[in-house]
């Protein structure tokens, strides 16, 4: 990582509309996955904040501990490499941007220029933690548990049930990775255009056990294409989660307003912001 630690004040000279473009134009990549860095971004910046406690106060993007050993080299985080490596030429192009705010908005812009909604979001991040701060294994949540256990990882940030549904969404996006997480796929229609697909195919479709050696997951008995996470299935199979996935299956418009809310409270779990920090709405440049 570069050596410039941006802290305090240094976010007051960055032109954050410059940095929105340069991180829009490095979303195409036709040799990268499905298309697109977007989806891989969008986990970079949900991982660098996910792991918030509110009862410590510890954890959160403020610092993106998430760059250090031990914390990059946990399980949840393999393969977010390839996001921060595509991203650091941005730090050297803008030293005054911390890694906190440049990955969450890598975060934000990948999400808008995908399709879906306008996500607010505030610069401020510091980069003054160190790997002494790094969080522990185990704040981000495990994908062979059920809903008890996804509770358990949301509740500790703080988030409600609604919330939890509504940023699951996200799992329209990109794939899973063997070499990474160990789960595989989907090859579904449109793994990087932001929709509420998860939620429509989670409720639409049959899914049965993957005959694989891999790590138990869910394919669509139908056609094959698609996958589901034993984490997912559990926003079907339990009924407070159901009703809200029912709501944005019905309606996508329901679930751009409320996951781009709990996506932005996410992103800035545990960070305290200048009093002047500019609240951004950034124009969607597709
Ligand atoms: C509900 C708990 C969750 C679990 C158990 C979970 C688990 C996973 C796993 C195992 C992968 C595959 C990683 C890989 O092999 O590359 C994945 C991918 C992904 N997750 Fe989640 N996730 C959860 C919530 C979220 C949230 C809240 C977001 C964002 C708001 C998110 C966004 C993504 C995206 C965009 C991908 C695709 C990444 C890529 O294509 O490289 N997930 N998730
Ligand atoms: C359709 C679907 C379901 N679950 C996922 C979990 C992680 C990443 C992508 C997913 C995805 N596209």
């Amino acid at each position: 990582p570069s050596d410039q630690q941006a802290t305090g004040d240094s976010w007051r000279k960055v032109d954050f509309n410059k940095v929105y473009k340069d991180i829009a134009g490095l979303l195409e990549d036709e040799d990268y996955d499905d298309g697109s860095y977007g989806p891989v971004f969008v986990r970079l910046a949900w991982h660098a904040s996910g792991t918030f406690d509110t009862k410590t106060k510890t954890g959160g993007s403020n610092g993106a501990t998430i760059r250090f050993h031990p914390e990059a080299n946990h399980g949840a985080n393999a393969g977010l490499d390839v996001a921060r490596k595509r991203l650091e030429p941005l730090k050297k192009k803008y030293p005054n941007i911390s890694y906190g705010d440049l990955y969450t908005l890598a975060g934000v812009v990948a999400v808008q220029e995908l399709g879906g909604p306008t996500v607010r979001w505030r610069p401020g991040r510091s980069d003054d933690k160190s790997d002494q701060d790094c969080t522990p294994d185990g704040r981000l949540p495990d994908a062979a548990q059920g809903a008890d256990h996804v509770r358990d990882i949301f509740y500790r940030m703080g988030f409600n049930d609604q919330e939890i549904a509504a940023l699951v969404g996200a799992h329209a996006l990109g794939r899973c990775h063997s070499s990474r997480s160990g789960f595989e796929g989907p090859w579904n229609a449109s793994p990087t255009t932001f929709t509420n697909y998860f939620y429509t195919e989670l409720l639409e479709d049959k899914w049965v056990p993957k005959k694989w050696n891999g790590p138990f997951q869910y394919v669509d008995k139908q056609s094959g294409q698609f996958m589901m996470l034993p984490a997912d299935i559990a926003f079907k199979t339990d009924s407070q989660f159901r009703k809200h996935v029912e709501k944005y299956a019905a309606d996508q418009d329901a679930f751009f307003a409320d996951f781009s809310k709990a996506f932005a409270k996410l992103l800035e779990l545990g960070v305290k912001f200048p009093a002047d920090a500019p609240v951004y709405e950034f124009k969607t440049l597709e």
